[in-house]
């Protein structure tokens, strides 16, 4: 995937970009990409819609070079656009439409040839399980079903490249599950990149992560190296209510359970919070939670550990 992993399919140079005067992604953004589910993490205004319109090619980078299985998508945007599946943040669908119809148009925009849209318009609907309530008006359906037809759309053109952007916003539960299983299903020999703010969103998925902050790439790796990062800096420690709030100032907390009365904490950081305290195995969140405090502390936003 990220660093590792060959072959290269997407290749991110020294690219940076900004809106007016501040950047939203720094000039460092290098990055190297193969086939997989990539999660791309960070908290709100990382970076991250910034970077996945760029790769749709709907941003230019201001400096720097996005490359396609070799070719430079600002020179030639086409070579990536005929196999590019986009499902941008704020996706809206016509309610009036059904599925069938509202695919069907897509299809018409994105140029398919008229004479295979009717077959792979179902297809694809089948791809995301929705082939039997596709004559029904786009207005019914759940925030996850609507999700899924905005994946159907992407996946008109069978891309190579699925970028994805916060897709389970709003979801619940068992429809992010779902979400999740579908993204995994059509990953195969596809790059899919995911950006969410919810590390479960790519906990169970993703064979690489990407985390953004402040519109600089702070990891780029695996989840297990994630993980590593985070060994010897996680502890559980047991406190009164009272200490509560001064634990929450004074510690990155991960995880607070009010157990009777006492509470258990999750804290991150290199010593033992307090007396009682005693090493625990980070999960995943707690390396993504500890990885943002490190990196939000350095000067250079990059904790030496994981640049
Ligand atoms: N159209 C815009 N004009 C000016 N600044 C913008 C615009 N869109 C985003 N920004 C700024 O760029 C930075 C990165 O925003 P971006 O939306 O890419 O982050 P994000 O990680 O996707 O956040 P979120 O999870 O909230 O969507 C933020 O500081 C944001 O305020």
């Amino acid at each position: 995937m990220t660093k590792t992993c060959l072959p290269a399919w997407l290749t991110l140079d020294d690219v940076s970009f900004a809106y007016g005067r501040g950047p939203a992604v720094n000039r460092s953004l290098n990055l190297t990409l193969g086939p997989g589910i990539v999660g791309l993490l960070g908290p709100n205004g990382a970076g991250k819609s910034t970077l996945m319109r760029m790769l749709a090619t709907l941003a230019r980078p201001r400096s720097g070079r996005i490359l396609w299985r070799g070719t430079d998508i600002a020179r030639e945007p086409d070579a990536l656009r005929a196999t590019l599946g986009y499902l941008p943040q704020d996706f809206g669908v016509y309610p009036a439409l059904s599925a069938r119809e509202f695919l069907a148009f897509l299809a018409a925009v994105k140029g398919l040839p008229p004479r295979a849209t009717a077959a792979r318009v179902d297809e694809c609907l089948a791809q995301v399980g929705l082939l039997d309530v596709a004559d029904r008006a786009l207005a019914g359906y759940s925030g996850g079903m609507r999700q899924r037809v905005g994946i159907a759309q992407a996946l008109l053109n069978d891309p190579q490249l699925l970028v994805v952007d916060e897709p389970t916003v709003g979801l619940d539960p068992a429809e992010r599950l779902r979400f999740r299983h579908l993204l995994t299903e059509l990953a195969g020999e596809r790059l899919v990149l995911l950006s969410t703010h919810i590390v479960s969103d790519v906990e169970a998925s993703a064979a690489a992560l990407v985390v953004l902050q402040g519109g600089r790439v702070v990891f780029d790796g695996t989840p297990q190296a994630l993980v590593a990062g985070a060994r010897g800096r996680a502890w559980d420690w047991t406190i009164a209510p009272a200490q509560l709030a001064a634990a929450r100032k004074n510690f990155v907390v991960s995880q607070s359970m009010h157990l009777g009365d006492s509470v258990q904490l999750r804290v991150l950081g290199e010593r033992p919070p307090g007396a009682g305290a005693v090493p625990a195995e980070p999960s995943l969140e707690d390396a993504y939670t500890d990885l943002l405090a490190r990196a939000a502390s350095s000067p250079r936003g990059l904790p030496e550990a994981v640049a």
